[in-house]
């Protein structure tokens, strides 16, 4: 370590090819098991979800691990001393609301019950509600909620931006039980922290007026299921989780046959700007450690 020529594992065929041509020594590690070597200068850590791989990097010397994820929950869990973590900051954020619109604008406009209807008989048009001239209260103001909000702004919607903290232009968490009745749809999008687990609960839905939409490509524990279940079952509000807890949730979990929700497999990651995202950020990477800089997107220090 430190010699010119940098060690990396990189956990995949496909980012290997990405990166072939990187000045590094580039080793294969899926850390499914032990480290191809005591030392190595990068290691990129595979996209599977969990993070107890990161155990694997005990009795490994590294100068930096690379997830490819933007949230870093569990992380400081797992992750043994003596390691720097960095998030995968500007890869996620644009396919993640992406999914958000898709699934808001789905669950708004019946998208679901037109397809579970197809094939076995002819849907029943019928009025579904616009999102133009309504209340959308985006949750959580990192780089997906900024990102939701850019999509949002052509659909014409009201947008109610909340933060953990307010600041100007942005309503603090505290403000939550006086926003929430005024607005048709929620997009969830808060890192989860002590402070978020379960924040969408039984008290947050009841806020909600009929007919609102919650959209939740946080995480799982940023919701409480057993809350959204018993509001679902009563088809007040429509729910289109990407995320979910346990995750994935049993295929004959009691959500996946509610009309009213839409469940799609914490795809928000997973589109096709993602590899060239990776391997542009760990070219970076490498670049600034082989240069002896500071790497970016450093979120944990362990
Ligand atoms: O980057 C993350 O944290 C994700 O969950 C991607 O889907």
């Amino acid at each position: 370590m430190g010699n010119s020529r940098l060690t990396v594992s990189l956990p995949s065929a496909s980012l290997a090819e990405a990166l072939e041509d990187v000045e590094a020594e580039v080793l294969r590690w899926d850390m499914s098991g032990p480290a191809p070597r005591p030392e190595i200068d990068l290691v990129v850590v595979p996209y599977i979800p969990g993070s107890e791989h990161l155990r694997w990097l005990d009795g490994v010397t590294t100068r930096l691990v690379q997830a490819q994820y933007l949230g870093y929950d569990g992380v400081a869990e797992n992750l043994p001393p003596g390691h720097v973590y960095a998030n995968a900051r500007g890869v996620h954020e644009t396919s993640t609301a992406e999914l958000a619109l898709a699934l808001l604008l789905a669950s708004q406009r019946g998208i679901g019950a037109f397809v579970r209807a197809a094939g076995v008989r002819t849907p029943e048009p019928t009025w579904y509600p616009s999102l133009a001239d309504r209340r959308v209260l985006v949750l959580g103001q990192g780089g997906v909620g900024r990102a939701i909000e850019e999509r949002l702004t052509p659909f014409e919607v009201e947008i109610v931006r909340v933060a953990r903290t307010a600041r100007e232009g942005v309503h603090g968490l505290a403000e939550l039980p006086q926003l929430l009745p005024s607005v048709e749809a929620v997009v969830v999008a808060v890192p989860l922290t002590d402070k978020s687990v379960h924040l969408v609960g039984a008290e947050f839905l009841a806020r909600l007026p009929d007919g609102a939409v919650v959209v939740n490509v946080a995480r799982g524990r940023v919701a409480d299921t057993a809350a959204i279940l018993r509001e679902a079952r009563t088809g007040r509000l429509r729910f289109a989780l990407d995320v979910t807890d346990p995750e994935p949730l049993p295929v004959d979990h009691e959500l996946f046959t509610l009309p009213n929700v839409l469940i799609s497999p914490h795809a928000g990651g997973m589109s096709t700007a993602m590899l060239p995202r990776v391997a542009r950020l760990v070219r970076r990477q490498i670049e600034l450690l082989s240069a002896g800089a500071e790497p970016v997107n450093v979120v944990l220090r362990r």
